[in-house]
């Protein structure tokens, strides 16, 4: 039967990239989903917003929400010191079996954790499951409605602290209505928009930028 297009950006990677070179990792997808097929990964021109909050907060403990075929995993984990943990969730197993030889083909498995469930399961589980009191930076990119819920339940979890920052992807294209409403209007918040593109393409998209004030 006819391969998947995660299947296929894992062959691109595999074909094009150097095994144990993050940069080439990126670059091999970024040029497979502008030359040849479309994909939701958060792209290049928002990534440069990703890493340069990443690289001003040096964070120790990520969690990603909504990890796909790992190309933002990639991104953030290159930039982490080696003792720095970023924990993804993504509960398409397909989709985590490529995720995972995506960021084994960079060499990033020792700096990532990719746990193959929901959100709403394991964030939760945090603190018996890996030892994780707050998280430093969360970066959520999955199902858009789930933005807001995983937002109030890592606040009731406790697993923000004052200076935790959320940064959500596509908060104008496809949108996050109820989540936007919510870090701008809510106190416990500062909160701020980098205007961008949707990856690979001319539409406005951007990215939210939402520090938790305790
Ligand atoms: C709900 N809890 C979850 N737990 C673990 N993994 C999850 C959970 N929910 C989803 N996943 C996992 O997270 C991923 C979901 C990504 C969704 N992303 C998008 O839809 C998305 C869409 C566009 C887009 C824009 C314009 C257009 F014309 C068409 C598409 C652009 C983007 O950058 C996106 O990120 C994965 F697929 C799913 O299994
Ligand atoms: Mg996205």
């Amino acid at each position: 039967t006819r391969s998947t297009r995660p299947q296929r950006l894992l062959k691109a990677v595999q074909k094009n990239a150097t095994r144990g070179d993050p940069q080439s990792v990126i670059s091999a997808i970024d040029h497979f989903c502008r030359h040849s097929e479309w994909a939701m990964n958060i792209g290049d021109e928002k990534g440069t917003i990703l890493d340069s909050v990443v690289n001003e907060l040096n964070p120790e403990k990520v969690l990603e929400l909504g990890t796909y075929c790992g190309y933002s995993t990639v991104r953030i984990a290159r930039l982490l010191p080696p003792g720095a943990r970023l924990i993804t969730l993504e509960f398409n197993g397909d989709y985590a079996a490529i995720a995972r030889q995506v960021i084994t083909w960079a060499g990033l498995e020792d700096r990532v954790q990719l746990v193959e469930g929901a959100s709403e399961d394991w964030i939760p589980r945090m603190k018996e499951h890996f030892g994780i009191e707050t998280f430093d930076l969360v970066f959520l990119d999955h199902w858009k409605d789930r933005y807001l819920p995983d937002t109030k339940l890592m606040e009731d979890c406790g697993l923000l602290r004052k200076g935790t920052v959320l940064l959500a992807d596509n908060v104008i294209c496809p949108g996050v209505p109820d989540y936007l409403q919510y870090v701008r209007n809510s106190l416990s918040y500062k909160s701020c928009y980098f205007k961008s593109h949707l990856e690979y393409t001319k539409a406005e998209d951007g990215l939210e930028k939402s520090v938790f004030l305790g």
